[in-house]
């Protein structure tokens, strides 16, 4: 563990890796976007049609554009400047799961440029199926369109370990709450409770993340962040504001149990016990993506509003420089333990940088066995790539 100003890792070296690959989720930029967007998103997977129907809406109001694209677009660009500025000579990719750039294509057009070993940084920070493993069943599924059956015919993919707990994350994060307590009429301030957000999960989902057997590591890692948020908002104000985690965008049938509670439940609680202010921090989100626009901005601060509640919503990391060249540290930092070099791994929390590699069995889904690539159990021989 380091302290939180650790700089990130000097250096340049990035070999083996020839590319980096920035994965994301992907979303609709139009209104005719919208309900492929989602078929794509819920393919397969049981989402009451009300709720499609509901979360469809979202989008149209916001004109049928996701933010999550620009944002991709805008951290692409200053991922390059950050790379370029430190000297460090690494084409960046840009694909999806659910939207154009589609991974396929662009793990087609890093083969076609002759990529042979990329880093994978996913816009996701936490374990879980949804937010880590899915991907690494992404990655699987295009190595093995791109390699014509043969994963190991197409370049091989190093996925970055989390970053829920890299100081380059969680600063920003305890920025944007400081400035949202500050924006708060000052006789609220003091009083004020921090209300950490993230993406609801079905209970079974929170179960099954992390190593298997161990098992809760979604809700595990999202109140490490949260404690180590609120204690370095305490060091800094002077103010221990309490604080919780909850949860948005629950999906799903209504009689399969997701993590609770919802954000709006817990303000009505919150305000039948008396808090009069609270900020309202999205720390599972790395940028402002719809959840936190609509959930948040739109849904919850009505809440608050309704309630006579005084409410701001703290900043996400979203191209904060110093989340951007958390991307770099990580990418040093992987490409040396991947030559064989010792390491210094800057993370904060009570868990320490966790493996490079998921283990066998990481955040299983057992509603579907798929294969998966980047863990430990990869069938891509990272020889092959040599
Ligand atoms: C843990 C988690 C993250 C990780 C946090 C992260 O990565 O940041 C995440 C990210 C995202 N989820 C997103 C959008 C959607 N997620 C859906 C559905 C679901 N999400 C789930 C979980 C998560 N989702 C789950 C368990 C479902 C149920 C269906 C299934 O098991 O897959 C649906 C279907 C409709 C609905 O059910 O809501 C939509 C439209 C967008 C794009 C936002 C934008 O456009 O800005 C992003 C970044
Ligand atoms: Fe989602």
């Amino acid at each position: 563990m380091s302290d939180p100003s650790t700089a990130p890792t000097t250096g340049t070296d990035v070999s083996p890796y020839d590319a980096l690959l920035l994965l994301s989720f992907g979303g609709p930029e139009k209104p005719e976007d919208v309900v492929p967007f989602l078929e794509n998103v819920t393919r397969g997977r049981g989402i009451p049609r009300e709720r499609l129907v509901e979360v469809g809406q979202h989008y149209f109001g916001f004109g049928g554009k996701s933010p999550i694209n620009d944002q991709n677009r805008a951290f692409l660009a200053a991922l390059r400047a950050d790379l370029k500025e430190a000297g460090v000579d690494l084409p960046v990719y840009w694909g999806n799961r659910n939207w154009d750039p589609y991974l396929t294509d662009t793990l087609a057009q890093m083969k076609a440029d002759g990529v042979r070993r990329a880093a994978v940084f996913t816009t996701s920070a936490y374990a879980s199926y949804s937010s880590c493993r899915q991907y690494r069943e992404n990655l699987f599924d295009a190595a093995e369109a791109v390699g014509d059956g043969n994963v190991s015919a197409a370049p091989v993919l190093d996925k970055l370990r989390h970053y829920f707990n890299h100081p380059g994350f969680i600063e920003p994060v305890v920025d944007g709450v400081l400035s949202a307590l500050a924006d708060l009429p000052e006789d609220q301030r003091a009083a004020a409770r921090i209300v950490f957000v993230t993406h609801s999960i079905p209970t079974v989902m929170n179960d099954a993340s992390g190593r298997p057997g161990a098992g809760g590591a979604y809700v595990a890692q999202h109140l490490d962040v949260s404690r180590v948020v609120a204690d370095r908002v305490a060091t800094e104000t002077g103010v221990a504001h309490d604080w919780d985690l909850v949860y948005c965008s629950r999906s799903g049938a209504a009689h399969i149990p997701w993590l609770e509670p919802d954000v709006n439940d817990h303000l009505e609680e919150l305000h039948a016990r008396g808090t009069t202010a609270v900020v309202l921090c999205p720390v599972g989100f790395v940028s402002d993506h719809m959840e936190v626009i609509y959930d948040l901005d739109t849904e919850a601060l009505a809440t608050c509003e309704r309630l006579g509640m005084q409410a701001r919503r703290s900043a996400t990391a979203g191209d904060d420089p110093r989340f951007v060249a958390a991307v770099r540290d990580l990418v040093l930092e992987r490409a040396a333990v991947e030559r064989g070099e010792e390491v210094t791994r800057n993370s904060v929390g009570e868990f320490g940088a966790l493996w490079d590699r998921c283990p066998a069995g990481c955040c299983f889904n057992a509603r579907a066995d798929k294969p998966t690539l980047a863990g430990e159990d990869s069938p891509q021989r990272a020889d092959a790539a040599q």
